[in-house]
């Protein structure tokens, strides 16, 4: 059974990234995906503006939708505080498998909740099931036609407080244009765009950073 391309990024980490060494992983990664095979990490020039919003905001609870192979998962993992935690969203199984293994194998596990399913049925468990008071940050990954109902799942679930920041990827390619239209037409969002590229091309994408008024 000839192995997928997310195991092949896998295999290539385990043999060429330092256990324990998140930077390794991303950086073993972005090198296997840009001069290898292209996959869909958000990658190392956006991964400076998530890596800056992060660190800005300073997390106590984040939530990723859109987990793929685990890269952007480990790369806020790496910069959040003790007793932080990610709650990271995965939807195909196979992924799910993928990752796991690179955020154990990038030394982040205890810092990282993987949640195997869709978005709008595990938002709504996040209280609950997840023991979520609100969310300081979300990072948006998953299908670009989900980030708008997901956004305003997220608010009728109460996730959101003053404050809590929203940043989106893929805002020109593949694009999310419904959602940059409800977001920056919310008078509860103040938004600002970071101009990019698409990971590992040659090619316009943005990131949309959107805070929550309450
Ligand atoms: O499609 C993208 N990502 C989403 C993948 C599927 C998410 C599924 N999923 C995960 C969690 C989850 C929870 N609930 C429901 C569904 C859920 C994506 C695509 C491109 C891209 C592709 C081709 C091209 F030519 C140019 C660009 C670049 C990106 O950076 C991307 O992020
Ligand atoms: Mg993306």
């Amino acid at each position: 059974m000839n192995q997928s391309k997310e195991q092949r990024i896998l295999n290539f980490v385990l043999q060429n990234a330092v256990r324990g060494d998140p930077c390794s992983v991303m950086d073993a990664i972005d090198k296997y995906c840009s001069q290898k095979e292209w996959a869909m990490n958000v990658g190392n020039e956006k991964g400076l503006i998530l890596d800056k919003t992060v660190e800005e905001i300073n997390p106590s609870v984040a939530l990723e939708l859109g987990t793929y192979c685990g890269y952007s998962a480990v790369r806020i993992a790496r910069l959040l505080k003790a007793g932080a935690r990610l709650l990271t969203v995965e939807f195909n199984p196979e992924f799910a498998a993928i990752a796991k293994q690179m955020i154990e194998f990038a030394g982040v596990q205890d810092k990282v909740k993987l949640i195997e399913g869709p978005s709008e049925e595990i938002i709504p468990q996040l209280k609950k099931k997840y023991e979520v008071d609100t969310l300081d940050f979300v990072f948006l990954d998953h299908w670009k036609d989900r980030y708008t109902p997901d956004t305003i799942l997220l608010q009728e679930c109460s996730l959101l407080r003053k404050g809590s920041v929203l940043l989106a990827d893929n805002i020109i390619v593949p694009g999310a244009p419904e959602f940059v239209n409800y977001i920056r037409n919310n008078p509860r969002f103040q938004c600002t765009n970071y101009p990019s590229h698409l990971e590992y091309m040659k090619v316009q994408d943005a990131m949309e950073k959107a805070v929550f008024l309450g």
